[in-house]
């Protein structure tokens, strides 16, 4: 089985990389983010997390992740695309990402469609903060997409500009810094760089130019591994 892992910070560009290298490669991409912003959405639905303490997010975090594991394709079907990237969402999925409750249920998931894929797709594209360690010995490579903060933050509001949630740069710029603090600072999986993964700027080409070069990339290691 060859494994593809992608990881990056916020807005770097990864999930739209992943999903067009997907379908140049005949690839099935699995987005491990949509699965944690979906628990988010569930959580959302079921209480009131704003004003919780810290104690009772993480008690509720537990609750939900007992509640929905036995029928959690259903669960996570029931949730709408459409609420997964507004900035509250994006902000409760990077909280929820730290507790072992949620992160178990949502690798659960991730090792089911594995399982479910492997045999139909020469490559699973593997997106998420996570992916190289829940791929285990089946990864083949490692790539890790980047871009300066000030660029993420203005793609972000680039994105947002035409939903009912588009916002100034510094306001996006803050969240998306929150975000990524987040992410690094977490105990359990935070983001990082594996010292074998290859790093992608994607400041310094297009998409296709970047989606064209992992192809090569990616055809080369097949062939190397093969010898
Ligand atoms: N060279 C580039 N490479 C990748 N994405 C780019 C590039 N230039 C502009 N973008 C744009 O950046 C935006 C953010 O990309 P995307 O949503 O894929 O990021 P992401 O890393 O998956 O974010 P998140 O983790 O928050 O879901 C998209 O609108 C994408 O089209
Ligand atoms: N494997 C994963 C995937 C995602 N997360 C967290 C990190 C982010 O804060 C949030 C949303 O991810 P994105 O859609 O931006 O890729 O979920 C994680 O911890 N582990």
């Amino acid at each position: 089985m060859n494994i593809i892992a992608i990881d990056g910070p916020a807005a770097s560009g990864k999930g739209t990389i992943t999903s067009a290298l997907a379908k140049k490669l005949d690839g099935y991409h699995i987005n491990s983010g949509s699965i944690y912003r979906k628990l988010a959405v569930l959580l959302c639905e079921k209480v009131e997390v704003e004003h919780l303490s810290d104690i009772a997010f993480e008690a509720e975090c537990n609750n939900l992740a007992a509640e929905v594991t036995h029928d959690i394709v259903h669960h996570l079907s029931e949730v709408s695309d459409a609420l997964l990237y507004t900035p509250n969402i994006s902000s409760i999925t990077s909280k929820i990402a730290a507790y072992s409750s949620i992160r178990k249920l949502a690798t659960q998931v991730q090792l089911d469609m594995i399982a479910m894929y492997k045999h139909r797709y020469k490559f699973l594209l593997l997106e998420g903060r996570d992916a190289a360690l829940v791929a285990g010995n089946s990864c083949l490579c490692k790539i890790f997409i980047t871009a300066s903060i000030s660029e993420r933050a203005k793609r972000r509001v680039k994105q947002l500009k035409n939903s009912k949630f588009s916002s100034i740069h510094e306001s996006i710029l803050r969240q998306v810094k929150d975000r990524d603090t987040g992410d690094v600072m977490r105990i359990l999986d935070p983001l990082s760089v594996s010292e074998d993964a290859i790093v992608v700027d994607s400041e310094v080409a297009s998409i296709e130019e970047i989606v064209e070069f992992l192809a090569a990339f990616v055809l080369l290691k097949i062939s190397a591994f093969c010898l």
